[in-house]
């Protein structure tokens, strides 16, 4: 039966990226979702804005949500100080398979823990099954319609701290209204857009950062 894109995307990472060298993984996901099958990765544009809010908060303790090929992931976990963990949760078993060799081909395969399963069901188990107090920085790119109880689920468990980034893709397109009038409107957080393109297109699409105040 015919491949799939995570798959073909998977091959691709394996003939042209160097095994361990983060960066080559990152640019041949590029290369080959611009020039070959566009794919949902954040890509090269709105990844470099990922790279400076990741680098100014140096995060100990990262949640990502929808791993989906891992692009994010080899992103988020290439820039994280020695010690500091990223759980990336991905309920798709395909993609977690595709993803955990990507992770793997990148070598950061010691900073990143990937959890096969639902946000819904993992968030409320992050204390006692992971040992987390709460999270330094917390990346949303998983079902648009899901950023928005995720997050009151993650007040509600005690997740988010005085300080926590919580950073979201796709604000404009596909768009995630109900979430960002929230952040937007709430007093709990200090929330700011940062206007960009969708991945590999010159359509607008952008990423809002928004601090948790306690
Ligand atoms: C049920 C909620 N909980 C979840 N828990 C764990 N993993 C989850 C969850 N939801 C979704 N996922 C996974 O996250 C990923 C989903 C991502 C959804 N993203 C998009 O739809 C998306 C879509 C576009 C897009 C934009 C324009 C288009 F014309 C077409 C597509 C661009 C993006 O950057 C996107 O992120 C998948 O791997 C999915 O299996
Ligand atoms: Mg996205």
């Amino acid at each position: 039966t015919r491949s799939t894109r995570p798959q073909r995307l998977l091959k691709a990472v394996q003939k042209h990226a160097t095994r361990g060298d983060p960066q080559s993984v990152i640019s041949a996901i590029d290369h080959f979702c611009r020039h070959s099958e566009w794919a949902m990765n954040i890509g090269d544009e709105k990844g470099s804005i990922l790279d400076s809010v990741v680098s100014e908060v140096n995060p100990e303790k990262v949640l990502e949500l929808g791993t989906y090929c891992g692009y994010s992931t080899v992103r988020i976990a290439r820039l994280l100080p020695p010690g500091a963990r990223l759980i990336t949760l991905e309920f798709n078993a395909d993609y977690a398979a595709i993803a955990r060799q990507v992770i793997i081909w990148a070598g950061l395969e010691d900073k990143v823990q990937l959890v096969e399963g639902a946000s819904e069901d993992w968030i409320p188990r992050m204390k006692e099954h992971f040992g987390i107090e709460t999270f330094d920085f917390v990346f949303l790119d998983h079902w648009k319609d899901r950023y928005l109880p995720d997050t009151k689920l993650m007040e509600d468990c005690g997740l988010l701290r005085k300080g926590t980034v919580l950073l979201a893709d796709n604000v404009i397109c596909p768009g995630v209204p109900d979430y960002l009038a929230y952040v937007r409107n709430s007093l709990s957080y200090k929330s700011c857009y940062f206007k960009s393109h969708l991945e590999y297109t010159k359509a607008e699409d952008g990423l809002e950062k928004s601090v948790f105040l306690g």
